[in-house]
Formats: C-alpha cells, structure tokens, sequence
C-alpha cells in the first residue's frame, strides 16, 4: 500500500451565483482553519466552481489550503475557439486542476476519449493536474460491460506523459450520477482495481501513487464506506458539494 493520500474534489457544475460561490468557499476555508484543521493531514480537498467563479473564488481563498480546479478545457492553448478556455487560461487564475471528459460533457458535448485525451495532455503542457472522468453507462452495466468499458476509455483518455501524480482518475458510473443510487462496494472495488491494473500497464510502477477518485452520489451517510474500499483514493462530489457542511462530512469520511 502506498501513502495516497485522499482527494475530496467538488465539482459545483453549471451551479451559483457569485454570492453562493463565494458564501461556500468562505465556509470552506473558515472550517478549514478551525475544526477541520485537525484533519488535514487526512486529505487533499478541491473546488471546481464554474468558470465565472473561479478567479473569485480563489480570490477569497485567504490562504485556506483548498485547490481550485476548472471543470473542462480546451485542448489548445489560444485561438479562435468561441466561448472556450484554455488550460493555460485555467493555470493563469491560480487553478491547479481541471475536470475532462466528465459523462454530461461527453454526453452534452459528444466529446470523445481522442478529444478527452488531448485536453488532458494540454492540462499536463500547461501545469495542471487533469482529472480525467471515465465510467460506463447503465446498460453497459447490465451488460456486463463495465469494466470493458472503463478500462477502454481509461486507455484512450490516458495522456502521453502521464504519471502516478500528475493525473488523476474519477471512476464516476453514469447511472450514479445525481440518482442516489450507487454500486456495491464489490463492484466499486472491482472497477478500481482494474483501473489501476491498467493504468500499470500504461505508466508501470507510478499507478501506485495515482490517485483514483469514486463519483457518483456520494453524500455524508455512504462516504466512509466508499472511501474505505481498497484502491479508492477519494472523491468527485456533485451535488453534496454545494454544502459546505456535507461536503466537510464527506472528507471526514476519508480513513
Ligand atoms: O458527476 C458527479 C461529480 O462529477 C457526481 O455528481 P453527484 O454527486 O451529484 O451524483
């Protein structure tokens, strides 16, 4: 067992005003400075607002150790691409992640694992850490697909020059995604296993350190038992994100 330790990322998608935004992040950072302080050595926590908030965002961090990140990027780094932003762009604010190839992207935006890859492969060129989305679809699932299926988008959407800690990986099934419902900790533990397998494959010894996040309605009643399964090294957080007081009970779910 390596020292990985747990990421708990918030992803807040397309959800806040500036005053929500910033009202959450203040939570954030005061609990972080007080009762959660105690904690810290026990995760890594992250918010990915959306794009209109992040420069905010981190501007009221006050030196509170929480990461911000985007919640996707364009693959190259200027140009004519209206309505898009760069990695670089993202690196410029202070973010120091971004989300790609989230399923309502890859479903509202028909991006595909070549797209996935390239902007992830840009997070890397710019200096940010990726947070590549993969999971299957409920009938995939019914299927029998699923590891099938995680294992070939984890293939096509895997950077050259990644690494054990350059990237991170979010297990995140479709089906759990704002449902309430969520696999079984066998099930979970069985994709996460073969994410890593494959991730050694393609990085050798490094996907030891590689930080592999679950998503999928993960709230403050199932969180320690999703972040105790082997192999799971966080969360992707949707909706329980947008409380400060549940998203701290998730992280305080981490062992
Ligand atoms: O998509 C997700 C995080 O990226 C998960 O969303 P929920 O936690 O709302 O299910």
């Amino acid at each position: 067992m390596s020292a990985r330790r747990p990421l708990i990322a918030g992803n807040w998608k397309m959800n806040g005003r500036k005053a929500d935004g910033l009202a959450l992040v203040r939570a954030l950072a005061d609990w972080l400075a007080g009762e959660g302080a105690a904690h810290r050595d026990r995760f890594d926590m992250l918010v990915c607002p959306p794009a209109t908030l992040i420069a905010p965002v981190i501007d009221a961090l006050g030196g509170a150790p929480l990461d911000v990140g985007g919640q996707d990027c364009h693959a190259a780094e200027n140009g004519a691409h209206t309505g898009d932003i760069s990695a670089w762009m993202l690196k410029d604010l202070g973010a120091t992640h971004v989300i790609v190839g989230h399923s309502e992207r890859r479903t509202d935006h028909h991006e595909d694992d070549e797209q996935v890859r390239a902007k992830a492969a840009a997070a890397l060129a710019a200096g940010l850490v990726p947070i590549i989305c993969i999971g299957e679809t409920e009938a995939e699932r019914d299927a029998g697909q699923a590891l099938a299926i995680v294992a070939r988008q984890l293939n096509g959407s895997l950077p050259e020059g990644a690494t054990g800690t350059n990237v991170v990986i979010a297990y995140e099934p479709v089906w759990a995604i704002g449902t309430g419902r969520t696999p079984t900790a066998q099930d979970v533990a069985e994709v996460h296993q073969r994410i890593r397998a494959e991730a050694r494959g393609r990085i050798g010894d490094g996907a030891d350190a590689l930080r592999i996040l679950y998503g999928g309605s993960v709230k403050p009643g199932n969180a320690a038992e999703l972040m105790a399964i082997e192999d799971v090294d966080g969360a992707l957080v949707g909706g329980a994100s947008l409380k400060a007081a549940d998203f701290q009970a998730i992280a305080l779910g981490c062992p």
